[in-house]
């Protein structure tokens, strides 16, 4: 199971983020979810670039199943995939990497033997092995205005994310209270910083596109 500090500042603030989002009203929540899936099926045309200019091949996302109260992405990966978009799914591997599976509405899912989350059963590849990824979704507890993310405190998308090209866009999805003040989430040197932060009211880039990492 992974092993999360909980003394530091960034620990803090994932606790008060978390104890936020678990006072959000179910209701609200709901609602919040069935419009971020409209803005990021709205939006993910602009953001895969030519991600879909490979002739019969489908255009890439890597999202993720959240769980309770994440913002509900089953109405996201549902959205994209009627788009013609292939959605694939990370799975916690050892030493807090990621692989990943090629969702389907009807895969066996099974919860993590790594983290409190489910994943999806099925062919498992690594990010390099993938193509035509045109988008990175991420998860988060909160996001501020220059990018920079709180997660779940397991550094898999800081390691993640830095090894993937930052030609492709990534975007944090959050509910709008989670978008945070500039210089409230304390930075360290193995965060990454995001290209834009997705919530219910629309998307808000936070870094000119192409921006180096
Ligand atoms: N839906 C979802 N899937 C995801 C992530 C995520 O943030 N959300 N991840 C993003 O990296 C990875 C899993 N990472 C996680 C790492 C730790 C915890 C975790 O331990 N959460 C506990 C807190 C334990 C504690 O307080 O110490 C919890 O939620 O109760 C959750 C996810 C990959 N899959
Ligand atoms: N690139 C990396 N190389 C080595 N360790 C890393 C790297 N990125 C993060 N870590 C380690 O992972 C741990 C968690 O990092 P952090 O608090 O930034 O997680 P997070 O971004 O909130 O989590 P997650 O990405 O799982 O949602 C820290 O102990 C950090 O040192």
């Amino acid at each position: 199971m992974t092993v999360i500090p909980r003394d530091t500042a960034k620990a803090r603030l994932r606790s008060t983020l978390r104890s936020a989002r678990a006072a959000l009203d179910p209701g609200d929540r709901r609602t919040q979810s069935v419009h971020l899936a409209r803005v990021v099926a709205d939006h993910a045309d602009q953001l895969l670039h030519g991600a879909g200019d490979r002739p019969g091949r489908r255009p890439v996302v890597t999202a993720y199943l959240a769980g309770d109260p994440e913002p509900d992405t089953a109405p996201l990966l549902a959205g994209l995939r009627a788009l013609g978009i292939d959605v694939v799914l990370p799975v916690c591997e050892p030493g807090y990497r990621l692989s990943w599976v090629l969702w389907t509405p009807d895969i066996a899912l099974e919860r993590s033997v790594r983290a409190p989350v489910l994943e999806p059963v099925g062919p498992r590849s690594a990010f390099g092995e993938l193509t035509g990824v045109g988008l990175i979704l991420v998860p988060a507890l909160g996001v501020d205005g220059s990018g920079h993310r709180v997660g779940q405190g397991g550094g898999y998308y800081d390691r993640f994310l830095a090894d993937v090209p930052s030609a492709v866009p990534r975007w944090g999805v959050v509910y709008r209270s989670e978008v945070l003040a500039d210089g409230v989430i304390p930075v360290e040197p193995h965060d990454q910083r995001l290209d834009g932060i997705f919530t219910a009211d629309g998307p808000l880039r936070v870094r000119p596109a192409g921006t180096a990492v």
